[in-house]
């Protein structure tokens, strides 16, 4: 059944024509009207999410996620400002393209939203059905494709009680799919589950990502999870981007008070407990950040060795961004020549940043 799943081919079809930003958010405010007073819950959102990418929007709870990816599925027309979704304005949609539109949008919830009386097999040909265009061959194996490629061939008759956590979003998964969208909206779809179950979940949604060159946005309050699967991510705090760039510049350097508690959150890091622990150690701390193949690269004992410097680690970890290397330590540097030191590890391509002087 060639053309039921997205290619890359048809995909381009799809494209802004001026461009190739599947969402756009143009100078945006949304509020809500509470007992005729207007309550902000955006201001001023610009945002460009790109084709094919897998897009993080984290924030904390109020920031305004929701509210956002309400106007990206067209259940929300902003106050203000346009939204732009395949190139077309929603508030100038009518109700037939409206429907024509959110069919090309897929969606995945923190509790599944399954029909608990229905089969797996219902569930997922449930949009099928709704979509009245298919006949019943057509949904039978549609459906068979879906569950086969999201791991529950064997699952078809068993009702959403009688599935794990992970098993009920994998369902939610292959339903979102089932009209073959451009994009797959995720909000907070992992937030239920368990560690184990979250990564294979997320796995699973990098190689749709890869496979139909599927645009996701994932909406979640853990940085962890836009680390692990996200390419670019927005930080949003009450109702304004506050920081937007690739998931590695912003994990490793991020700039914003609020970015920089997700990620020490995400880390496990208690900076005031860090400061604390370092106050008695002699020399100058530095913190040194790897990204790639520098991960694994001798540098710090061929830097020791020309600049004659001793250095112990005091904190370090190895880890990913996707599927990019990096690592970060801490060190404190006594003797030698310090400066030539942090001269040469800034040669070697690493990011140097002196905690203490
Ligand atoms: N329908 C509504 N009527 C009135 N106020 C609303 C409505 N929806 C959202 N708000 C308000 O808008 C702000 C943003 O809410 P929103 O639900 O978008 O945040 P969120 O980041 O998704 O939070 P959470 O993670 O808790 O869901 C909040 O102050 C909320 O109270």
């Amino acid at each position: 059944m060639a053309g039921w799943l997205n290619t890359p081919d048809n995909f381009h079809n799809f494209r802004n024509p001026q461009g190739c930003y599947v969402i756009e958010f143009i100078d945006v405010h949304k509020s809500f009207d509470v007992d005729g007073r207007a309550v902000p819950a955006l201001n001023g959102i610009d945002l460009k999410i790109e084709a094919g990418e897998i897009f993080g929007i984290i924030g904390h709870s109020g920031a305004g996620k929701s509210t956002l990816v309400r106007l990206i599925n067209l259940l929300e027309k902003p106050t203000s400002g346009r939204v732009l979704v395949n190139g077309t304005e929603i508030s100038a949609s009518n109700a037939d393209q409206l429907r024509e539109q959110r069919r090309g949008i897929g969606m995945i919830f923190q509790h599944f939203n399954l029909l608990s009386s229905k089969t797996v097999f219902d569930n997922v040909a449930f949009p099928l059905r709704l979509a009245g265009t298919y006949t019943a061959a057509q949904i039978k194996e549609r459906v068979a494709q879906l569950l086969a490629r999201v791991g529950l061939a064997d699952h078809a008759g068993k009702y959403p009680a009688q599935l794990s956590g992970g098993q009920k979003q994998r369902v939610g998964i292959a339903r979102a799919l089932a009209t073959n969208p451009k994009v797959l909206l995720c909000d907070e779809a992992t937030s239920a589950l368990d560690p184990q179950t979250t990564q294979s979940v997320l796995q699973l949604l990098a190689e749709i990502n890869r496979e139909f060159n599927l645009t996701i946005v994932v909406i979640t309050h853990e940085m962890d999870v836009i680390r692990r699967i996200g390419d670019r991510v927005a930080v949003l705090d009450a109702g304004k981007i506050v920081e937007v760039g690739n998931v590695a510049d912003v994990f490793l350097h991020p700039q914003h008070i609020t970015t920089q508690r997700f990620v020490q959150e995400a880390e496990n890091v208690d900076e005031a407990e860090e400061h604390d622990a370092f106050a008695h150690v002699p020399g100058r701390i530095v913190r040194l950040t790897f990204q790639g193949e520098q991960t694994y690269e001798p540098v710090l004992g061929q830097v020791a060795r020309t600049s004659g410097i001793d250095f112990s680690i005091l904190s370090g970890r190895i880890d990913r961004i996707k599927d990019t290397p990096y690592g970060q330590l801490i060190l404190s540097i006594t003797g030698g020549e310090p400066d030539t030191a942090l001269q040469s590890f800034a040669d070697a391509g690493l990011t140097v940043e002196v905690l203490r002087g």
